[in-house]
């Protein structure tokens, strides 16, 4: 399997903090890849580093072929790598399905006169939009939602709509922030079916960052290892769980437990 992500010495350092420090990272295409580490070891930051919200210290990033080191969020973004938050970054006031649409909005031709009269492009557009919204909603469990404002659907639907932003803007690299914080058993159950889905049918490659170990070691093919800002080590779930470096580093935090 090629790289469709690869991070090369990759470093930031905030003041004397080496927040992530000279780490190789490769997502191969296809696979769902986890990246795992006590707090604080610099798993956000590695994903702001790769998407564009933060700039490196040294060290290079390449995207599907492409040089994006320091390029800009929605550079990446329009290269087909997406992210979500840990936080759910969504708007509040509007319904799921119109929040989905605008999603859709900039892959559309219509020019603003087609737009504003409802001309023939723009009608064909909308009709198509409406298709694709509802398709994706479907995928996400949130068909029933469509109609309800943001702020009102449960906090487990707001995580699941925040994925399906993200699908709507059709990545080939969707990375998942902490995508089970909050959410309970059945929710999660849901989340792991979708992630799944999301590799298995829609052939997008996946790299998260999760706390639950038993929803990462269940659906992971890779792991990488962060502490305090390093890499100590990646590679399949069960080997990657005997590694005494990682389990020193997870000590007391049940990591071997979870995995066994
Ligand atoms: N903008 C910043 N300025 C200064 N320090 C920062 C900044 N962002 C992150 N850090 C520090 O960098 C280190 C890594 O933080 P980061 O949030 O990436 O860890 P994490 O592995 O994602 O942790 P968690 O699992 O708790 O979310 C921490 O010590 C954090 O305080």
């Amino acid at each position: 399997m090629e790289a469709l992500l690869e991070a090369r010495a990759l470093s930031i350092h905030f003041g004397g903090l080496k927040a992530v420090e000279k780490v190789d990272l490769d997502v191969r295409e296809g696979e769902i890849m986890s990246l795992i580490g006590p707090n604080g070891a610099g798993k956000t930051t590695f994903f702001n580093l790769v998407s564009g919200f933060l700039k490196p210290t040294s060290g290079t990033v390449s995207f599907d072929g492409h040089d994006i080191t320091g390029k800009e969020p929605y550079e990446t973004a329009k290269l087909g790598l997406v992210r979500t938050f840990q936080k759910t970054n969504i708007f509040a006031d509007v319904t799921v399905a119109d929040s989905i649409k605008i999603g859709f909005s900039q892959h559309r031709h219509a020019n603003i006169i087609d737009i504003l009269w409802n001309g023939p492009v723009s009608k064909k557009e909308n009709i198509e939009t409406q298709k694709q919204a509802d398709e994706i909603l479907e995928f996400c469990g949130l068909y029933d939602w469509k109609n309800f404002l943001v702020k009102n659907i449960p906090y487990g639907k707001q995580r699941m709509l925040a994925v399906a932003l993200a699908l709507a803007t059709s990545p080939k690299l969707l990375l998942l922030d902490e995508p089970a914080t909050g959410l309970n058993p059945a929710e999660t159950k849901e989340l792991i079916d979708i992630i799944l889905k999301i590799r298995n049918e829609r052939k997008i490659t996946v790299f998260l960052i999760e706390h639950n170990m038993n929803l990462v070691v269940s659906i992971s093919d890779r792991l990488a290892v962060l502490c305090y800002g390093e890499k100590l080590t990646e590679g399949v779930p069960s080997e990657v769980a005997k590694d005494p470096r990682v389990i020193e580093a997870y000590l007391g935090r049940g990591f071997r437990q979870n995995v066994s």
